[in-house]
């Protein structure tokens, strides 16, 4: 039985530090439970926040870092030394920082990597990497925790509202182009394989991600807010601040509100 929850923080620095907190406790526990965990991390300003307030915690020596497997949701599909690439976003935040094992940071491929500009080639291989690491007879393993941020218009990875990602469903992985967002050109894992995971936890703060947060919220059709078939298979957790709450129509309080 799947649940969603949702938890409102004051303001979005609270947000991005109980976030780090909450995934100290989870990545601890499941390590405990089955020895290793796997996390798909997500680019954008609170992802990459929560990331930071993970590095600077020092519960994040409670992590076993050579235990833990590291995915992407989504990835941009830009040189390898770009500012717009989540991987940099994520490895200057905090996987530069921690003892992770090199062989269990699974990166989406850049534009100037071993696919060249073939972003289909550059999707296809990390359908492939999903696969081999996948359960006998799945195409992607159950991860523990998918972190995804949204956008306004109700994109969550890079499917976006209408666009042929959102009407996928039998590949995992899929070349995104004409992105409304920049940059252009995107990999992405579709809904179904982010539905493979055990947990699903969506983080955003602002006022924009308002609208998009209440209509998800409100089982709004996923061909139009795509982030509302973003689901974990045990759990669905919204972590939002203030104002990314403040159209929902159920009151959440703060917590020490
Ligand atoms: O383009 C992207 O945007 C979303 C949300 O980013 P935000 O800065 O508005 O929070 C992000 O989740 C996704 O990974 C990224 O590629």
């Amino acid at each position: 039985m799947s649940r969603t929850e949702v938890v409102v923080y004051e303001n979005p620095e609270l947000l991005a530090a109980a976030a780090a907190a909450r995934l100290v406790t989870r990545i601890v526990d499941v390590q405990a439970a089955r020895g290793s965990a796997s996390v798909v991390l997500t680019g954008g300003g609170t992802g990459i926040a929560v990331l930071r307030e993970l590095r600077e915690s020092h519960a994040r020596d409670a992590i076993d870092w050579s235990r833990l497997d590291l995915y992407w949701g989504d990835e941009r599909f830009v040189p390898a030394d770009s500012g717009e690439r989540n991987e940099k976003g994520a490895r200057e935040a905090l996987l530069d920082h921690v003892p992770l094992a090199p062989e269990r940071v699974h990166a989406m491929a850049p534009s100037d990597g071993e696919f060249g500009d073939d972003v289909d080639a550059a999707a296809a291989a990390y359908a492939k990497v999903l696969a081999d690491a996948a359960e006998d007879g799945e195409q992607v393993p159950a991860f523990d925790i998918v972190l995804l941020g949204l956008g306004g218009e109700g994109h969550t990875a890079s499917v976006f509202p209408d666009s042929p990602a959102v009407h996928e469903t039998q590949a995992t992985v899929v070349a995104v182009r004409d992105c409304p967002k920049p940059p252009p050109t995107r990999v992405s894992l579709t809904l179904p394989a982010i539905r493979r995971a055990r947990e699903v936890w969506l983080m955003t703060g602002g006022a924009a991600k308002a609208d998009a947060v209440a209509q998800a919220l409100a089982g709004a059709p996923e061909t139009q807010i795509p982030v509302s078939g973003a689901r974990g298979y045990h759990r669905t957790l919204w972590l939002l601040d203030r104002e990314a709450a403040g159209k929902l129509t159920k009151v959440y309080q703060p917590p020490g509100s």
